[in-house]
């Protein structure tokens, strides 16, 4: 009996056009609640949510068996990080502030089992190897492994090509809030330049073997993006969902009455 299968991997390796949403607010109950909305991919975010292994289990556990797949980012790309996720049983990375091909190879390599990489072999406690009821899950659990690198500072879309170059990276996200930052625009992804840099970002990524993936949560942009290549497209954040809805809620009653 082989590893899961990773959905998420097949389904980019086909094109298929993926919709996802971030789930941030650390609790398995609310990224439970959100997966009933039926996204193709959930963001359970370790970067700027308040997450740790803990809450990351707890929601890679209620996301088993659904549609949704758990996309875990970490806060940084980090050996010993990546091998207690994929232990918890992750089979698809999001790391943020990749800049190099090297960084990339590496990260390749921390996620998979010698000899292609340098992953730590202890799948038997693991929740990744169903508690040793795989037999077969070091053998074959390299395979399902899906990379998705975020591409976000000037230094990193300087070193695209060279990244897109990197067997084992499955996809690359744009992200538009740090690249703006980078880029002298805080706060503002939608400044010219930054777009510019997007757009030319995207098309090159989905021209080439990976997928282009990035998050938009105004419609008109998210639709903008999809026509410039992005495939793994998030749209929504939960947090942000949830907050709005609640503030233009009291809104309307304090007015309306
Ligand atoms: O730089 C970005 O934009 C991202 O990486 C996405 C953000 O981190 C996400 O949390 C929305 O702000």
């Amino acid at each position: 009996m082989p590893a899961p299968k990773n959905p998420f991997k097949a389904d980019l390796a086909n094109g298929e056009m993926l919709y996802g949403c971030w789930a941030g607010f650390g609790d398995p109950y609310a990224t439970e609640v959100l997966a009933t909305a039926g996204f193709d991919w959930l963001v359970i975010d370790g970067e700027h949510a308040p997450n740790d292994l803990r809450s990351i289990s707890a929601q890679l556990a209620v996301l088993s068996g659904k549609h949704s797949h758990p996309v875990v980012r970490l806060p940084m790309g980090e050996d010993w990080a990546i091998k207690q996720v994929l232990d918890a049983g992750a089979q698809t990375l999001l790391i943020p502030m990749v800049e190099s091909a090297d960084q990339a190879r590496a990260l390749v390599r921390a996620m998979r089992y010698p000899p292609e990489g340098i992953r730590g072999s202890g799948a038997a406690l693991a929740r990744a190897s169903h508690f040793s009821t795989i037999p077969d899950y070091i053998a074959t659990a390299n395979a399902q492994m899906c990379l998705l690198v975020q591409v976000e500072t000037v230094d990193g879309i300087a070193a695209l090509d060279e990244i897109l170059e990197v067997e084992g990276v499955d996809g690359v996200f744009i992200g538009p809030s740090d690249l703006a930052a980078d880029m002298g625009h805080l706060g503002d992804s939608s400044a010219p330049p930054v777009a510019r840099i997007i757009k030319d970002a995207l098309s090159r990524i989905a021209a080439s073997d990976k997928a282009a993936g990035i998050l938009a949560l105004d419609h008109a942009t998210a639709q903008k993006y999809a026509g410039c290549g992005a495939q793994f497209l998030a749209v929504g954040i939960d947090v942000v969902m949830l907050a709005q809805t609640a503030r233009a809620t009291m809104a309307k009653w304090r007015d309306d009455g």
